[in-house]
């Protein structure tokens, strides 16, 4: 019988980075988002998560995170001790300057981390500016940074580059592709974007009716050419997962 409030889900911690769900299932009233989803992502996989809007990506990420615990589900979960979460707003706090805000829950001792992580986004210098004194890019920058100080084994990313410009996305690609290899945690991201994903992953998913519908190895050298016909040839298949007609070429960013 569900539970209308409980979650009855049993959590284990991981060894190391990598998350293992089984049968993970969210509903919320009567409406079941995820549907028993089974998934093995190892240690250091950057996998992208692709869905239509509504598809319950951030529900299966906030599950991950462990942030839904009033939310009625089910299922195994393991995963790594250590996880951050970056979202589509950075999520700074406006009363803190930037470095205060990287530490933030950190212990004082994070601090030589803190200023090295902030040169690695390409904020030296930076780190007694207010938030809003930065652009948006600039604010997601911070908010990779912080994300970072905590040394997780799992980076959980929500659309994290959503609301950027296109301009500015293509260098965040870049920035989070170089922090990534640095730091090398499992990368769970969720995107609206076929092109990013495939850009950036080693392995796309689509969720689709509370399952992974697919689940795809992206085996193309990097950096990746989105003019390459491997590349088309993965965005044709995932397009048509997501239910979209490509009916004209891509722009290419
Ligand atoms: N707290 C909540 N209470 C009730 N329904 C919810 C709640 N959170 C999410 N939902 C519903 O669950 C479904 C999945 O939502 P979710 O935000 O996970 O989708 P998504 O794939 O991330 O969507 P998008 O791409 O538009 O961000 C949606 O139908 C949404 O309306």
């Amino acid at each position: 019988m569900r539970s209308s409030h409980l979650n009855q889900q049993r959590v284990r911690t991981a060894e190391d980075g990598s998350v293992e769900l089984r049968g993970l299932t969210r509903n919320f009233g009567d409406d079941d988002i995820l549907k028993g989803i089974d998934l093995t992502i190892p240690d250091g996989q950057f996998v992208a998560l692709l869905g239509r809007s509504g598809s319950g990506k951030s529900t299966l990420l906030r599950a991950i995170a462990g942030l839904d615990h009033s939310v009625a589900g089910s299922g195994l979960l393991r995963v790594p001790e250590r996880t951050a979460m970056v979202f589509q707003d950075s999520r700074l706090l406006p009363w803190q300057r930037v470095l205060p805000n990287v530490l933030y829950g950190q212990p004082r001792s994070a601090r030589p981390r803190g200023v090295d992580l902030l040169a690695e986004v390409g904020l030296a210098g930076r780190e007694k500016s207010w938030p809003n004194s930065l652009s948006g890019g600039e604010q997601q920058r911070v908010s990779l940074a912080r994300a970072l100080a905590g040394e997780p084994q799992l980076l959980l990313a929500d659309e994290p580059f959503g609301a950027l410009d296109a301009l500015t996305r293509i260098k965040m690609h870049g920035l989070l592709r170089t922090l990534v290899r640095t730091h090398r945690p499992t990368v769970l991201l969720v995107t609206h974007d076929v092109d990013e994903a495939i850009s950036l992953a080693q392995r796309v998913l689509v969720l689709q009716s509370g399952r992974i519908g697919r689940d795809v190895t992206i085996d193309l050298p990097e950096p990746r050419d989105a003019t390459d016909p491997g590349f088309q040839r993965i965005r044709r298949d995932l397009l048509a997962a997501l239910g979209v007609e490509q009916t004209a070429p891509q722009p290419v960013p």
